[in-house]
């Protein structure tokens, strides 16, 4: 048992597990949903209001912080944590999946990604040993092997040189990474070939890595595979380790992955969809914008207890949606961050009291009998 984790119970019924997750910034109880932060800020969300809304760790992005403001200037401003007034943990993603998702021009090599900045143009070579040179002067309590996340319609061929590559990267991550106050988790590839996941993994584990996450899902693969891939991986982890799917997602794709023994994820969907007016409740997901709201006195969600379900009415957020305010992104992201991690807290009590299998049925109904 490695002395940064603990599984704390596990749900006599099926694979879902609470566990305790030791940082440098705190302690984390999982399964935990980890709020984005991109460019060293929750969009539309103040660091006290993400605390009041039940955060533990957010979500910084590499990619980002190295070509602006510079990972130089963050270190000499004090570190991340001080830059944003955030003194909880922080996960960094190793910047790959963005170079990937984000510029045109890239072009990967055995040394990195060749890539051109989405901001200015200008050229610039990542690679693993840099990545985590960012990683460590971002201070992140949590930080990422520099991995490859192949297209979800790349073929096996493909896929098996891009695993071999980002587990060669993953040892050179490792060999970069000096600061052993930071935990590193490596990255699992392979897309939705079975054999190859059991092949990362087996690699990635005799490096040694202090958690391990699942890489390539979320990107355009039927669910279906998706959860093939969960499956076929859930058995193989670590048990012992924090298990992290990148890029999960829906609360149904939360629930999911929570009874197939995974205890960390993020995604932007809370956030993104927020500044688009989709928020998620307790019967499902309200389109503020629509007009039979226009008259709706009720709160977005009666069974959410959070700031904007106390205080606004259903009415009152399309009005500011439409009219385009500021304070429409402020309250509907901090209802949507507020309603996942109360999702996560209530997943965690069913765990507790063995009775995940019974939430995950009632979960599914309710979020799919909406009146809507
Ligand atoms: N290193 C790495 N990162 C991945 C990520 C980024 C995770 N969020 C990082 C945060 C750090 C800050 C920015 C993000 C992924 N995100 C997704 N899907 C998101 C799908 C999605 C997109 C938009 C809306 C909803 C869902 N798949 C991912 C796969 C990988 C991967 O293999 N390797």
């Amino acid at each position: 048992m490695p002395d940064h984790f603990q599984v704390e119970h596990q749900d006599g019924g099926c694979r879902a597990r609470t566990g305790r997750l030791t940082t440098p910034h705190g302690e984390i109880q999982t399964p935990i949903f980890m709020p984005v932060g991109t460019n060293a800020s929750v969009k539309a969300m103040r660091p006290e209001d993400l605390t009041d809304a039940g955060a533990q760790i957010i979500l910084a992005n590499t990619y980002h912080l190295y070509l602006r403001p510079g990972h130089r200037l963050v270190e000499e401003l004090g570190g991340l944590h001080r830059f944003m007034s955030w003194d909880r943990p922080i996960l960094t993603d190793s910047g790959g999946f963005q170079v990937y998702s984000l510029t045109e021009l890239r072009k990967i090599t055995e040394e990195g990604v060749k890539f051109r900045s989405h901001i200015d143009g200008s050229m610039h070579l990542l690679t693993p040993e840099l990545s985590i040179k960012v990683q460590e002067a971002l201070g992140a309590d949590i930080i990422m092997c520099f991995d490859e996340c192949p297209p979800a319609d790349a073929g096996r061929e493909y896929v098996e040189r891009s695993l071999a590559m980002t587990t060669r990267w993953a040892q050179r991550s490792k060999d970069a990474h000096t600061r052993r106050d930071q935990l590193l988790f490596g990255i699992v590839q392979g897309g939705r070939f079975s054999d190859l996941r059991q092949r990362s993994l087996q690699e990635l584990q005799g490096i040694g890595f202090d958690g391990y996450a699942l890489g390539g899902l979320s990107v355009g693969e039927e669910k279906p595979v998706m959860h093939e891939v969960m499956d076929a991986c859930s058995d193989l982890l670590p048990a012992d380790y924090p298990r992290y799917i990148m890029g999960i997602g829906t609360p149904e794709d939360l629930v999911e992955a929570v009874w197939r023994g995974y205890d960390m994820f993020d995604c932007v969907m809370p956030t993104r969809n927020a500044r688009n007016g989709m928020l998620f409740t307790s019967q499902g997901r309200v389109n503020i914008k629509r007009k039979q709201y226009e008259q709706d006195q009720g709160p977005l969600d009666p069974a959410c207890s959070c700031y904007v379900c106390r205080n606004y009415s259903r009415a009152y957020l399309r009005h500011l949606f439409r009219s385009g305010e500021i304070l429409a992104s402020m309250l509907n992201t901090h209802h949507n961050i507020a309603w996942y991690l109360s999702l996560m807290g209530r997943i965690r009590e069913a765990i507790r009291q063995d009775q995940f299998e019974a939430f995950r049925k009632e979960f599914y109904h309710q979020q799919h009998t909406t009146a809507e």
